[in-house]
């Protein structure tokens, strides 16, 4: 059987990322660059004073020092003339420093009557200036293309002078859910039946990784059904199975999307929750199968689907980031499958984080994964671990699913 990496590998491989568009700026939260998106203008597009103040000539304005102000340069409307050894500008926080000026002296260091600024401290040249492009100049790279934009990004553009901002256009993720038994969240549910979970929590992991899902009818066990209902799948960039991946008579995923033109890459690695994942094609979209327990299902969406996602979103660092941890509890050793616990973080004295894994690890127990804030990740045949050691996890609270 397949390692994860090899998986995702293979999955990752042949993705090509979503073509461009044009969003307003209002909307480009949670959207990625499309492009590598330059400065307008220097920010700040002049010499700033970064205090409210006196501009000076430094040299010429010690402590006692009393100077005519020869002038006033408010916000947005500089000072026209040029400030000489023996004057001084009076100057707010975000006023253009007047030519001649190297220093600001803050009003707090000085007092004015009758038109004339007394000093009560030695300026210093240089001091409360903010200098042209210190923050970035003309023509530089402030986004590099693939990052994901958020509010400190959106601030960023509109400062470089942006209106409109480049950004790839949004993966369309359909998610086909089948299975006899799997019946509409808040229908009367039959003897036998179960609700759909799985398809609204995967959409609503599409939407966190910047994709556009689109939930299809649920399938029956019927292959000529799963197959009809999977056919209009060439309008999306990814489909998503779940449910029918394993090897039971009803498990009839693959066989019905191979009446649709299904080539299969793998089926099956060494992963515990998630053992019957299926990659494949349908022309050119790729499938991904992810078995029907919920916990398998979602596990399976986090360490595949999301990085597919993001890659075809146009992100450039697609990968669900690993962190460490210090384990809470004694672990016992693992088999040939790479296990993915679900687990409790808390805080050490420290201030480290620390990871303990709940008791029991059904795959279908959809709270205990709801209630975990994060995946210990046990590599095969690791051996038996111990309270205080450490550990990798994958943190589920900091990717908004
Ligand atoms: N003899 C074997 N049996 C199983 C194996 C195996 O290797 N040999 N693998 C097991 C593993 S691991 C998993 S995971 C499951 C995966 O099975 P399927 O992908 O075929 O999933 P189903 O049989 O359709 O469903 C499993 C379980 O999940 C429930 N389910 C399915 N879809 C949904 C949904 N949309 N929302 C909520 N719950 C859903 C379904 O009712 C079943 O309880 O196979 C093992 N068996
Ligand atoms: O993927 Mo299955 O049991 O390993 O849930």
């Amino acid at each position: 059987m397949l390692s994860v990496s090899e998986a995702q590998e293979r999955i990752l491989a042949e993705l090509i990322p979503m073509g461009p568009e044009l969003v307003p700026l209002a909307e480009a939260w949670g959207r990625v660059a499309g492009a590598g998106i330059a400065a307008r203008l220097d920010n700040p597009p002049a010499d700033i004073s970064a205090m409210d103040g006196y501009a000076v000539q430094a040299a010429h304005c010690r402590a006692g020092t009393t100077l005519p102000v020869i002038g006033e340069s408010p916000a947005g409307h500089p000072f026209p003339g040029v400030v000489t050894p023996d004057g001084c500008v009076r100057i707010y926080t975000g006023s253009v420093m007047p030519n001649g000026a190297d220093s600001v002296l803050i009003q707090e260091n000085a007092t004015e009557s009758d038109g004339r600024m007394t000093a009560s401290a030695d300026a210093q040249a240089g001091r409360h200036i903010r200098r042209r492009g210190q923050d970035f100049a003309l023509g530089q790279i402030v986004v590099a293309p693939g990052r994901l934009l958020l509010a400190r990004e959106v601030g960023l553009i509109a400062a470089a002078n942006h209106a409109w901002v480049p950004v790839h256009r949004k993966p369309t993720v359909a998610i086909l859910a089948t299975g006899d038994e799997i019946a509409l969240p808040g229908e009367t549910i039959a003897p036998g039946g179960i609700a759909n979970s799985n398809a609204p929590m995967l959409a609503a992991l599409v939407r966190a990784c910047g994709g556009t899902p689109v939930m299809l009818p649920i399938a029956r066990d019927d292959e000529a059904e799963i197959a009809r209902l999977a056919q209009g799948v060439e309008s999306a960039d990814l489909l998503l199975t779940v449910g029918g991946a394993s090897v039971g008579r009803y498990d009839l995923v693959q066989r019905a999307l191979e009446r649709i033109g299904l080539s299969v890459d793998f089926w099956k690695i060494a992963m515990r929750p998630g053992k019957p994942l299926m990659h494949g094609r349908i022309g050119r979209v790729p499938v991904l199968g992810l078995p029907g327990n919920p916990v398998a299902a979602m596990i399976c969406a986090i360490v595949f689907a999301m990085p597919a996602i993001r890659v075809l979103a146009g992100r450039s660092d697609p990968m669900v980031a690993y962190d460490l941890a210090t384990l809470g509890g004694d672990l016992p050793a693992n088999d040939h499958r790479a296990d993915h616990l679900r687990a409790r973080l808390d805080r050490a004295a420290d201030g480290s984080l620390l990871a303990t894994a709940f008791p029991r690890q059904d795959s279908a127990m959809l709270r205990t994964l709801a209630d975990s804030q994060a995946l210990i990740l046990r590599a095969p045949h690791a051996p038996a671990a111990r309270t205080g050691e450490p550990c990798r996890i994958i943190r589920l609270d900091t990717l908004s699913i």
